[in-house]
């Protein structure tokens, strides 16, 4: 089950976003701990997207209650929840294509530091997420992979506590996808992440506690192991997929 450690730095209380009379969220109970590498599963229209935009501040929920390290954080808009430090990576490209990999990493974290610091956070996460031998080229000129890490760069090079994915390893081969897996292994050294993804060799890779959302609710929330050997899992997810 769910390891429990330290403090709990996101919360849902009785979540639920509906559109019209779709209940796209229902009354989701959820709580990431500090640290946490959490992955958010389910079958399409299970409502993932739904409420990671809810946390992001994309969409404003219908009801219930959003806590941010004990902030509330319901209906706040995506830069007051980036000003606490949340790193947001969304499925719409955020990259600028005429600008190097480095330039475009500079750029995210002199949107929070000074210039010294900018040059020292860009070069340091450039050794870290291993961009070395890309710094120079124009992002435009970037295979899908490698787009997808300058973004996950500058993601990093801002500092968060909190890293909020939606599908990062979508559209990417067996190889970038497993690249991907170590990045994010080494963002969770420093920050805790939620992350939605629909691949399924990439939640193995990941290995961590899973959240299976179904129908707007959480259905089970354990190792990706566990859930595999859950029939009602299998059923609504893993029948179609694994
Ligand atoms: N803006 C919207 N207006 C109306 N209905 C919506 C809207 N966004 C999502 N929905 C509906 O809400 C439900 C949940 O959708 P959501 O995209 O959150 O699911 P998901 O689990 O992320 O699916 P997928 O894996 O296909 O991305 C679906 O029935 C979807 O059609």
């Amino acid at each position: 089950m769910t390891r429990q450690r330290g403090e709990v730095v996101v919360e849902t209380r009785d979540l639920c976003m509906h559109f019209g009379g779709v209940r796209a969220v229902d009354q989701v109970d959820f709580s990431l701990f500090d640290k946490e590498l959490r992955c958010l599963i389910g079958p399409n229209g299970a409502g993932k997207s739904t409420f990671f935009k809810c946390l992001t501040g994309q969409l404003t929920p219908t009801s219930g209650e959003v806590i941010i390290r004990g902030q509330p954080m319901t209906g706040a808009e995506p830069f007051e929840v980036a000003s606490l430090g949340v790193g947001i990576k969304t499925q719409v490209p955020n990259v600028f294509d005429g600008l190097t990999a480095e330039e475009n990493i500079w750029l995210a974290a002199r949107r929070w530091h000074g210039d010294a610091r900018s040059r020292s956070l860009t070069a340091e996460t450039i050794e870290r997420l291993k961009l070395g031998d890309i710094r120079r080229t124009l992002v435009g000129q970037l295979a899908h992979g490698q787009r997808q890490w300058v973004e996950l760069g500058m993601v990093v090079a801002a500092e968060p506590w909190l890293v909020l994915l939606d599908e990062p390893a979508a559209g990417m081969t067996h190889e970038e996808t497993y690249r991907t897996v170590e990045l994010i292994e080494e963002i969770n050294k420093t920050s805790a992440l939620i992350v939605v993804e629909h691949d399924m060799q990439f939640i193995r890779m990941i290995s961590r506690t899973v959240t299976l959302f179904h129908e707007g609710r959480i259905l089970m929330q354990d190792t990706m192991e566990a859930i595999s050997a859950d029939p009602r899992a299998r059923e609504v997810y893993l029948g179609h997929r694994a």
